[in-house]
């Protein structure tokens, strides 16, 4: 269960612009680990390289010393949320599910299970298009959590929900690391990232401002906002 991800001194460029620049930083297991960065930063460039959904121009990571691509069973050891609308709009949840779970030769038995665990049991006979976008992030979580994989990543997914919803992804994080997970959840969204993560890790222009507890961090700098901003240049 207690996986470790290895992110070294990762890069990607396009063309002049360096969208991640050297960053190196490591996931660990039983905590929610934040990954915080401006519009911009460098998140979900570097969340789509830790899948290999997009090739470095330096640097590598590792999953438990295997890169993604490598791993024999994908879902069971790596869930992650990247687009949350990426589901095939004509296609019902529930199928969707099912779908993933016969091409990944995972039990049928699980769909019905991470529909219950997000909240959607009533709706997995909806189609994609027709959910809202708090149903499709929850949908999206489900399909990260089919696999009842390690790791999970999740690109801000947050985005959508409402106060119920931001309020059930805290405890849904907070009960996977105390599972012993390793889980990785990036956000602009400073004040959801106080109350949701143990670590943190700072990134601005793809570099790595940080890489701290979240209790050392808001000791150095007041509050999390005051230092993110300190270490961003946002407060000058
Ligand atoms: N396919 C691409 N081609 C060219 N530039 C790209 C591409 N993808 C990302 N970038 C650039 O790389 C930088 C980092 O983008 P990225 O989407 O990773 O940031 P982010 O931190 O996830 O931002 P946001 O919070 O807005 O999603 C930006 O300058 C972006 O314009």
């Amino acid at each position: 269960m207690a996986t470790v991800i290895e992110v070294r001194d990762l890069e990607k460029r396009y063309g002049r612009t360096v969208a991640v620049d050297r960053l190196s930083f490591t996931v660990r297991p039983g905590v929610v680990t934040g990954f915080l960065g401006p519009n911009g930063a460098g998140k979900s460039t570097t969340m789509r390289m830790m899948l290999d959904l997009d090739h470095p121009t330096g640097g590598h990571v590792r999953i438990d010393g295997a890169r993604y691509r490598d791993l024999r069973r994908p879902l069971t050891k790596v869930g992650a949320l990247l687009e949350a609308k990426s589901t095939h709009g004509g296609r019902r949840a529930y199928h969707h599910l099912l779908w993933l779970a016969q091409s990944n030769r995972l039990p049928a038995a699980r769909v019905a299970a991470v529909l219950e665990l997000v909240g959607l049991a009533g709706v997995g006979g909806k189609r994609a298009k027709a959910l809202s976008l708090g149903m499709a992030q929850r949908l999206g979580i489900a399909a990260a959590l089919l696999g009842d994989p390690p790791v999970l990543l999740l690109d801000e997914p947050v985005n959508g929900l409402d106060p119920e919803g931001v309020y059930w992804i805290r405890g849904l994080l907070r009960e996977l690391a105390a599972q012993g997970r390793t889980v990785f959840v990036s956000s602009h969204l400073m004040s959801e990232m106080e109350q949701t993560a143990d670590h943190l890790v700072v990134i601005h222009q793809g570099r790595l401002l940080a890489d701290t507890p979240l209790p050392q961090f808001v000791a150095a700098h007041g509050s999390l906002e005051a230092g993110f901003l300190a270490l961003t240049g946002g407060a000058r």
